[in-house]
């Protein structure tokens, strides 16, 4: 049996930035995540004037109830859309102020426009600098009166995160109704969180589709960051395939991460599964079911499960996938490229794609700057000597010692 210590949560982390922030007081942030994404996070905070001092295991950040420190600032959010979308958010609370943001090549490709829609409708001046829509943007805060709202987050419920967090610091609070949810388990962890930070939001509607917001602001709490549920899933798709067992402590049944129910896939191959409050192994005689699965709440883990199903007895269809297509790259295409690569017969529609069982062949993976790529077939690696990255390095996004990680994950269970 393998146990396994995974870096913290970036959904998590990339939330607790943003309501310490904003709260009353100072915050602890507890094994926060250190990589790319959040650490751009923390910059961008660093950058509106917000005091963040790091120490190894531990951020502690003063909150600033009235808003960022400063009246100017240029802001780069990298590759992240938590902090491409989450920080223009919480910096168009402000009283008062001008503030440009703008992202990476891959950033700027990825949408954004229902979340500016939605601050322009309650009165934020907000460009767009270039595409309509996309970063680069400039906002332009004068405090937020508050409101109705009404939303589709069917491309992203990084948008609704983005208002609900928005909320408390509005002088009257939010209403918001919305449409369409995709990715509906991250909207838990925002609701759980704000609570955390002392916000209480109630859901109502025909289809718990209404969120009242209260205004009144957050109060600073110290806050431990869970293990981070999407890169557990490498670990526990690897004890699957290679028939071992793996244990992965911090993530149990108390777990606010949605994709730790890719265990439940797993299971549904054929993976033994078992919970404690506060851990998750996965144990496995190496042999998996083909299987048809929607994964419309948890899509992060669409490609580690990709990688794994050449090696199912019998085709694996994963369907309601289709927002994948606007993350790092267009996920769904970039895995059929790279299973094709390696001679596997694959098939993908709108939003779904279809996995035949093969021997996948040793190739480069073409990774489009796309973390989970590179981490997924990772997981292919270790029964197929040989795989190389064209660019390994952009696990920095989340897991910048995943390889090393890996590695040795490997070498123990080798043993
Ligand atoms: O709110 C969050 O922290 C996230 C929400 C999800 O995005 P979408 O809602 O765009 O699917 C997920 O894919 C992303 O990695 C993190
Ligand atoms: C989609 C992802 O990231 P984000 O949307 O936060 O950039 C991810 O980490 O897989």
């Amino acid at each position: 049996m393998t146990v396994i210590h995974i870096p913290g949560s970036k959904s998590v982390t990339a939330r607790a930035l943003f309501l310490a922030a904003a709260a009353k007081g100072t915050s602890t942030l507890v094994r926060p995540l250190r990589s790319d994404d959040t650490e751009g996070f923390a910059e961008g905070l660093a950058r509106l004037g917000y005091d963040v001092a790091k120490e190894a295991d531990r951020w502690h950040i003063e909150g600033r109830p009235a808003g960022p420190a400063v009246t100017e600032a240029d802001i780069y959010c990298r590759d992240g859309a938590t902090t491409a979308r989450f920080l223009p958010t919480l910096a168009a609370a402000a009283a008062s102020g001008t503030y440009r943001f703008d992202a990476s090549a891959q950033m700027r490709r990825r949408p954004l426009a229902p979340l500016t829609e939605a601050l322009r409708t309650l009165g934020v001046e907000l460009r767009h600098e270039a595409a309509e829509g996309h970063h680069p943007l400039r906002v332009t805060a004068s405090g937020i009166k508050g409101g109705e709202l009404t939303l589709d987050a069917g491309e992203s419920s990084q948008y609704l995160t983005a208002l609900l967090m928005l909320g408390p610091l509005t002088a009257e609070g939010l209403r918001i109704t919305v449409t369409d949810l995709v990715s509906a388990p991250y909207i838990e962890i925002t609701l759980a969180m704000m609570r955390s930070f002392g916000v209480e939001v109630t859901r109502g509607g025909h289809d718990d589709n209404v969120f009242t917001v209260p205004p009144g602001g957050y109060r600073a709490t110290p806050y431990a960051i869970e293990p981070d549920a999407s890169t557990a899933s490498y670990f526990f798709a690897a004890a699957a395939l290679t028939g071992q067992e793996v244990t992965v402590v911090g993530l149990g049944k108390d777990a606010l991460q949605g994709d730790l129910r890719f265990v439940d896939v797993l299971r549904r191959m054929g993976a033994e599964v078992r919970s404690t409050p506060d851990s998750t192994t996965v144990r496995s005689g190496g042999t998996l079911r083909g299987i048809t699965v929607n994964m419309r709440d948890i899509s992060d883990t669409m490609p580690t499960l990709a990688a794994l199903a050449p090696f199912a007895s019998g085709p694996v269809r994963i369907e309601g996938v289709g927002n994948t297509r606007v993350k790092e790259c267009d996920r769904l295409e970039a895995c059929a490229q790279n299973l094709r690569k390696m001679g596997i017969t694959v098939e993908t529609g709108p939003d779904w794609i279809q996995i035949h069982p093969g021997t996948p062949r040793p190739t480069e993976i073409v990774s489009h700057g796309d973390h989970r790529i590179v981490m997924s077939f990772a997981v292919t690696g270790l029964r197929v000597p040989g795989i190389t990255y064209d660019d390994p390095g952009c696990v920095r996004k989340t897991f910048p010692q995943f390889h090393e990680a890996f590695a040795e994950f490997a070498e123990l269970t080798n043993r």
